[in-house]
């Protein structure tokens, strides 16, 4: 068979049941046509997020029973601290309840109003933090990242020129450090290649400017190394996982991503000043800097999580399974981003839904259509995701207007997979009669998660 089957079988099962189409319809309206705002129960296969929705193994589960809940010193911090250490290779570890806990810290250390932060794409709630701190995101993302069908097998790449150019224009002393993400979650799970991560070290040097990796998915991106960079098919996933990171000066981590926990992160620092500025903060946001908003027992979680991660035969199978899915669309002529991505197949709605204008929102109205015919939840990744510029008040437009199907680790089968490809086609095969939407409720940040809306 040319994808392997699961490296693990099942112990727990969590029942899932199929909705009707009326009450389908009915839940839709009332979540106002945001798949964010339907409740789990109304969803048959959660294609939401990758985000925490993955299953712990035996291992982990045992590690939950070994929690030391000391308010100071757990065992378990040790633990977690000793794994980054080793697997990772980063020095200070500074445990936050996720990632969004780490880019707090990280931005509230080192960024100072009027800075410039690049980065491989922006992300959410990583730019979001940036500019709460009073820095400009900068694109530098090679130009192969913002086009769905250019198939360039490292379109997480940093654009070398790019960033130069920002050197040039704001100068190194306004560019506290570089954001690197491995992968680009909205350029369809894209990797970062080694030889270019090398690269951005070895200019980024020569500036003093530091680079803080986004660590989120950091084991798929090792695996697309080995099976895409012929000087690393020979390298274990933690021999590139190592490699990748001593080229960087810390990270931060969604421990709910690839360390396999349904809650927990960490921002992780070689520099022992920033270090002590992290542990000032985490005491005001997360908690002490030995358990950061985590139970001893979500550390031990997160550690043993870490460990399982590199394993071959386990992100093999991640990344295949999310392959088998997008081969099969792609097969029936869905348009989707190439490559297939690490954690999710992203829809192409611009090219799945021409007749539907960015403002009329088409991934929105796409992600809503296809719940409502069959219960598959999954996540707007376009204009609504990319918000409103602060300074003009006018929706960004970005070039990718996706859908996002988003697998969790070790949860679905290959037969669900099966599912959500039939559906898909099938909505793809009555495309004409999906219209846009309009947006009635807007939050003023991070609209994606909260917004509302209704048909045309
Ligand atoms: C690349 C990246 C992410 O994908 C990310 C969160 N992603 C979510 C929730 C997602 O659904 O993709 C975060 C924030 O992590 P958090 O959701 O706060 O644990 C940071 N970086």
């Amino acid at each position: 068979r040319k994808f392997m089957a699961e490296p693990y079988k099942t112990k727990m099962v969590e029942t899932i049941r199929m909705t009707t189409r009326q009450e389908r319809e009915e839940a839709i309206e009332r979540a106002g046509y945001n798949t964010f705002l339907l409740n789990s129960k109304e969803c048959y296969i959660d294609l939401l997020t990758d985000s925490g929705t993955n299953a712990m193994s035996d291992n982990q589960w045992a590690g939950m029973m070994l929690g030391d809940e000391a308010y100071a010193g757990s065992v378990n911090f040790f633990e977690l601290e000793k794994t980054v250490r080793e697997v990772y290779g980063f020095k200070y570890v500074v445990p936050t309840h996720q990632g969004r806990g780490a880019e707090n810290i990280l931005s509230q250390i080192a960024i100072k109003p009027g800075d410039y932060v690049p980065g491989n794409m922006y992300f959410t709630t990583t730019r979001a933090h940036q500019e709460l701190n009073g820095a400009t995101f900068v694109d530098v993302i090679v130009d192969a990242a913002h086009d769905s069908q250019n198939e360039d097998p490292f379109k997480g790449n940093v654009d070398l020129k790019k960033l130069q150019d920002l050197i040039d224009r704001v100068g190194s002393d306004k560019i506290p450090y570089i954001c690197v993400a491995v992968t680009v979650n909205l350029a369809g799970g894209q990797p970062v290649s080694m030889e270019n991560i090398r690269a951005v070290r070895e200019l980024t040097k020569k500036h003093g400017i530091k680079i803080m990796f986004d660590a989120t998915r950091c084991i798929e991106n090792s695996y697309f190394i080995k099976e895409r960079e012929e000087a690393y098919k020979d390298k274990s996933i933690e021999e590139i996982v190592k490699e990748m990171f001593s080229y960087g000066d810390g990270a931060t981590m969604s421990g709910k991503k690839d360390c396999l926990v349904n809650i927990g992160g960490f921002l992780a620092l070689n520099d022992e000043a920033l270090f002590q500025k992290a542990t000032q903060l985490v005491v005001l946001f997360e908690g002490m800097p030995s358990y950061g908003g985590l139970a001893g027992r979500d550390m031990e979680a997160m550690a043993r999580g870490i460990r399982e991660s590199v394993d071959y035969y386990y992100i093999k199978h991640r990344v295949e399974q999310v392959r088998y899915l997008g081969e099969k669309l792609d097969l029936a002529g869905v348009p989707i981003v190439k490559p297939i991505g690490g954690h999710a197949v992203f829809l192409d709605a611009k090219r799945f839904l021409p007749h539907i204008p960015q403002d009329q929102f088409p991934a929105q109205a796409l992600a809503a259509q296809l719940y409502i015919l069959s219960g598959v939840r999954s996540m707007e990744r376009g204009i609504i995701s990319a918000g409103r510029d602060a300074k003009t008040g006018n929706h960004y437009y970005p070039k990718l207007e996706l859908v996002r199907l988003t697998i969790p680790r070790r949860v679905y089968s290959y037969a669900h997979m099966d599912v959500v490809a039939d559906s898909v086609i099938e909505l793809y095969q009555n495309r004409n009669q999906i219209t846009g939407l309009e947006m009635i409720y807007e939050p003023p940040v991070l609209r994606f998660f909260t917004a509302r809306f209704k048909p045309l």
